[in-house]
């Protein structure tokens, strides 16, 4: 067996603005997806995933449609749990030619599904270094990193950055414009998360803002007024001025919730957060629900965020330097 893990992620700057060319900052963080792959000789796919519960029941599955979760759920919802990990396999096929090959894939996660911190690209970066290794194929970085976001252009119907995907595989603190992906150094910074439990879809929150975006101007104003946020946010960063980074969170933040991505907890957590004292907070990802990111070197925030209704789980983040990891 072949097992590789990559990091999940949290954006300092620039989520939804990054999908339309506008620069972002996401920041790998010590929460891990691991997949495990081992090659089967029958041709056919077998997913094993720990963590994705479909109606309660952990899911297993293969390829074939009468061969799908047997779980009393509707279609479309075995689809959006079962799709990046298809497509990660169609890149691995692709990658190595290997076209009839078939898989038993594991994955366990520390990420939270669908909750902003990139389980999507950590899945998909994991599976596509195990995958490809399993049949004898090893990708540099750069080529795993853009074949985990064609799998998070196909699922997400076109509507994709390289954002989350270059963050997984490469690790550390990276700053991503259209292709153009390159790491960054950025000041010890100290991350506090706070998660609602819940989750938002990815695909169908970026489609929301794209409406949003033809339907009126100063929608795509806002757009644009994020990609301003992010280039002070790096000239922040670049000067290791934590304070001016809190403020343009705090504001990157208002304008996410302008474009109608934040929900009632999100914006409860990232208030307590600011009333605990925090130094910025802001939703992290896609949004409508799951998790949001401040920074505060003191204890305050993660306390105050434990007793916030509606906050399920307040942890400290560390970086994560390293992206994917070959295991096995
Ligand atoms: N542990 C896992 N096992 C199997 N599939 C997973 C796992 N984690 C994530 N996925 C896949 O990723 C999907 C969630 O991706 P989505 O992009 O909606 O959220 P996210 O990546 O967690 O958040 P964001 O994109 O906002 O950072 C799940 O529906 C499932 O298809
Ligand atoms: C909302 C978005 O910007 C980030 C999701 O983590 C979508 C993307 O970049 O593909
Ligand atoms: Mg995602």
């Amino acid at each position: 067996m072949t097992l590789s893990s990559a990091p999940g992620k949290v954006y300092l700057f620039g989520e939804h603005a990054v999908v339309y060319g506008e620069p972002a900052v996401p920041c790998a963080i010590e929460r891990r997806a691991r997949v495990g792959v081992e090659p089967r000789e029958d041709g056919k796919l077998r997913v094993h995933a720990e963590d994705l519960s479909l109606d309660g029941f952990t899911v297993e599955y293969g390829a074939a449609a009468d061969d799908r979760p047997d779980v009393d759920v509707s279609e479309s919802l075995v689809t959006a749990a079962t799709q990046y990990v298809d497509s990660a396999i169609e890149q691995v096929r692709d990658a190595t030619g290997e076209d009839d090959v078939g898989f038993d894939v594991t994955i366990e996660s520390d990420i939270p599904l669908g909750a902003g911190l990139g389980s999507s690209a950590a899945v998909a970066v994991a599976a596509i270094d195990a995958g490809t290794r399993a049949v004898g194929t090893t990708l540099e970085s750069g080529e795993l990193a853009e074949r985990a976001y064609r799998t998070e252009y196909d699922v997400q119907e076109g509507q994709a950055s390289r954002a989350d995907t270059f963050c997984s595989a490469t690790g550390g603190a990276v700053r991503v414009e259209g292709d153009d992906c390159r790491s960054i150094e950025a000041p010890d910074l100290p991350i506090v998360v706070g998660f609602d439990g819940g989750a938002g879809d990815t695909g169908e929150l970026v489609a929301g803002v794209r409406t949003l975006r033809e339907e009126y101007a100063f929608a795509a104003d806002t757009v644009e007024a994020i990609g301003d946020v992010v280039r002070n946010g790096e000239e922040a960063l670049a000067d290791g001025d934590l304070a001016e980074v809190g403020r343009l969170m705090d504001f990157n933040h208002g304008l996410l919730s302008a474009l109608g991505v934040s929900s009632r907890s999100l914006d409860s957590m990232v208030w307590a957060a600011r009333d605990a004292g925090a130094i910025g907070a802001k939703l992290t990802g896609a949004g409508g629900g799951g998790c949001i990111v401040a920074l505060d070197p003191t204890p305050e925030t993660e306390t105050a965020l434990s007793f916030t209704p509606g906050c399920e789980e307040a942890f400290r983040a560390e970086l994560a330097e390293t992206g994917v990891k070959r295991l096995e």
